[in-house]
């Protein structure tokens, strides 16, 4: 393995049980300082994500002209074609809460009417998804404090919405080295999780600046920090810059799923969450604002760092 490539070793935490005290603090130091950890007791079977994996593949073959049907410049625009976010990254966004319903109107344009099964199999992944985001949230809560969950989750939490992006990455034939998939960039959401199949290639930045591999385990997913929980933390839970390398001349397919709030929501830390003596690092500012923000800054490069939710409202020294 080159020098400047390492694993990273992060907590596995098994979401079906309750969270022992030994893990919350082992969770608390991995939200720290990665922002990364894996998930197990997720509840989604091997059959499910074989289904997902194959209507993605059947999908991602059609003709160009046919995806391009749902492309930025159609109504729809749930599809981002390659050469947006990389050469080699193209992908298809489904919406909640009605997961089945925004698969449909995909579907419909790209499989015809007759085809139930994709929008069916979305709307279990997505409704999965949602609860499981919800559950992890509350466990980063009690990570941070004693009840922060029972004081936080309904007041500020309560009106998040999810939606997931279906990614195939489609390397070049004659690939020597390793390309970047999908560049550096931090996520907007309060959390993400990531399904990546066993091709690999997801890393994560330390914070002394060295690319690590997070490696697909089976039956374990990636959970990620966003901007949006990094701010309401005021940087206990680190959002972390990551990307995605090709290593290898085979395609990778990956399911990311975005828990952000609401787009009115005024994201402030509360003063119990900052805590005492501690200086607040962030002016508060409104989601949508900032999501707006990283839009302009960024156009044509998708979601690249340098304008991150620091330089958009990070309080002045
Ligand atoms: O493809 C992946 O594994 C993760 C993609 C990602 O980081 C993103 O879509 O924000
Ligand atoms: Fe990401």
């Amino acid at each position: 393995m080159p020098d400047q490539c390492h694993s990273v070793e992060l907590p596995i935490l098994d979401i079906s049980r309750p969270l022992e005290p030994s893990a919350r603090a082992s969770l608390a130091e991995a939200c720290k300082k990665w922002g990364f950890f894996h998930i197990t007791g997720h509840g989604i079977s091997k059959g499910l994500y074989n289904k997902l994996y194959s209507l993605s593949q059947q999908l991602f073959n059609l003709p160009s002209e046919t995806k391009l049907e749902l492309g930025p410049s159609s109504s729809i625009k749930t599809y981002t074609p390659h050469f947006i976010a990389s050469p080699f990254f193209e992908c298809l966004r489904v919406f909640g809460p009605n997961f089945f319903a925004s698969a449909q109107s995909s579907a419909n344009t790209l499989f015809g009417q007759q085809s139930f099964e994709f929008s069916e199999a979305l709307q279990e992944y997505g409704s999965k998804m949602t609860e499981l985001s919800k559950r992890i949230v509350e466990i980063l809560l009690m990570s941070l404090g004693e009840d922060f969950d029972k004081k936080y989750y309904e007041s500020e939490f309560e009106n998040c919405h999810g939606y997931l992006r279906i990614v195939n990455y489609t390397p070049p034939k004659s690939l020597v080295d390793e390309v970047e998939g999908l560049g550096m960039h931090t996520d907007m959401s309060c959390v993400t999780i990531v399904y990546q199949d066993e091709v690999g290639g997801l890393q994560v930045k330390s914070k002394e600046g060295k690319w690590m591999d997070i490696s697909p385990c089976e039956e374990t997913l990636v959970v990620n920090i966003g901007d949006m929980l990094q701010a309401w933390s005021n940087d206990k839970l680190r959002s972390s810059e990551h990307r995605i390398v090709l290593k290898k001349p085979v395609k990778r397919l990956s399911l990311a799923f975005f828990w952000c709030f609401e787009d009115e929501k005024v994201i402030l830390a509360p003063n119990e969450v900052v805590g005492e003596g501690i200086l607040r690092i962030y002016e508060p500012f409104v989601c949508s604002d900032y999501l707006k923000f990283r839009e302009s800054s960024e156009r044509g490069k998708f979601e690249k760092v340098g304008f991150t939710v620091k330089d958009f409202a990070g309080v002045s020294l």
